[in-house]
């Protein structure tokens, strides 16, 4: 479980201070998928920043389980992130001179109980590009890849941030989808922040963000399928 209580994120440029998070308490259950939504700029990036220790907090703690994330070191927290996090970005990031599958391969390395390559290309619908490096892929394989990836070190927890960002309908619900297998069937941690509504009914906490303050935690009685869900 993730416990953030009293959070506060304050980024100083010059003369301009710009309060991000102020006051953020919130807790992320394991096993939970949470959809943050918020319109630009209400700070949904700096949270999952500083829960993922990418960036420090200006005030509050954050604990995972009974580890205080916000004493960690910067040595002790990337080691944390490197065996507990996964992280899907718009941005792919893939190495351009080595295949789908050895792309996967770098992320298994990299766990201690890391998936099987071959079931996870299977399992994002990749096995007949496995051979095919990046720029002979198309965007939605590209992201599948960079998906795959990601979850190939088996962490516990999967933040996304926009995960469909510029995919149409039909390659973002197969993203979607997957990250649902991974929360339903190999009980993982799935925080996902969007602009898209939709993707709220699939949640089973919806925390909506305006001017760097939660203002609501919403609970799905029912949750929707990826195929299921509005669009748009
Ligand atoms: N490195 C930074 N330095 C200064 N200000 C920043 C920095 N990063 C973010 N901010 C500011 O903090 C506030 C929250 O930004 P954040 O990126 O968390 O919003 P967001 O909800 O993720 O927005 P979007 O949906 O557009 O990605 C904004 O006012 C932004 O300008």
């Amino acid at each position: 479980m993730i416990t953030m209580t009293d959070v506060g994120k304050v980024y100083k440029s010059g003369e301009v201070e710009t309060h991000a998070l102020k006051h953020v308490n919130v807790t992320i259950e394991d096993g939970e998928f949470v959809v943050i939504l918020g319109p630009s700029g209400s700070g949904k990036s700096t949270l999952l920043n500083v829960i993922s220790g990418l960036d420090t907090v200006s005030s509050g703690t954050i604990f995972f389980g009974s580890k205080e994330l916000t004493r960690l070191t910067m040595d002790e927290m990337t080691a944390f992130r490197r065996e507990h996090l996964g992280f899907i970005f718009q941005q792919y990031n893939l190495l351009q001179n080595l295949t789908a599958y050895e792309n996967v391969q770098i992320g298994a390395d990299i766990g201690r109980d890391p998936f099987d390559v071959d079931e996870l290309l299977a399992k994002v619908g990749l096995n007949e590009a496995r051979n095919k490096y990046p720029h002979q892929l198309s965007g939605g394989e590209q992201l599948r890849v960079s998906v795959a990836r990601s979850l190939a070190k088996n962490p516990d927890i999967i933040f996304c941030d926009e995960p469909t960002g510029s995919l149409d309908e039909g390659n973002s619900k197969k993203v979607l989808r997957l990250l649902q297998e991974l929360n339903e069937d190999f009980k993982k941690t799935v925080v996902v922040i969007t602009h898209n509504i939709g993707i709220a009914e699939m949640a089973d906490k919806v925390i909506l963000m305006n001017s760097g303050e939660i203002t609501e935690v919403r609970h799905n009685a029912v949750k929707k399928d990826a195929q299921d869900i509005r669009w748009g």
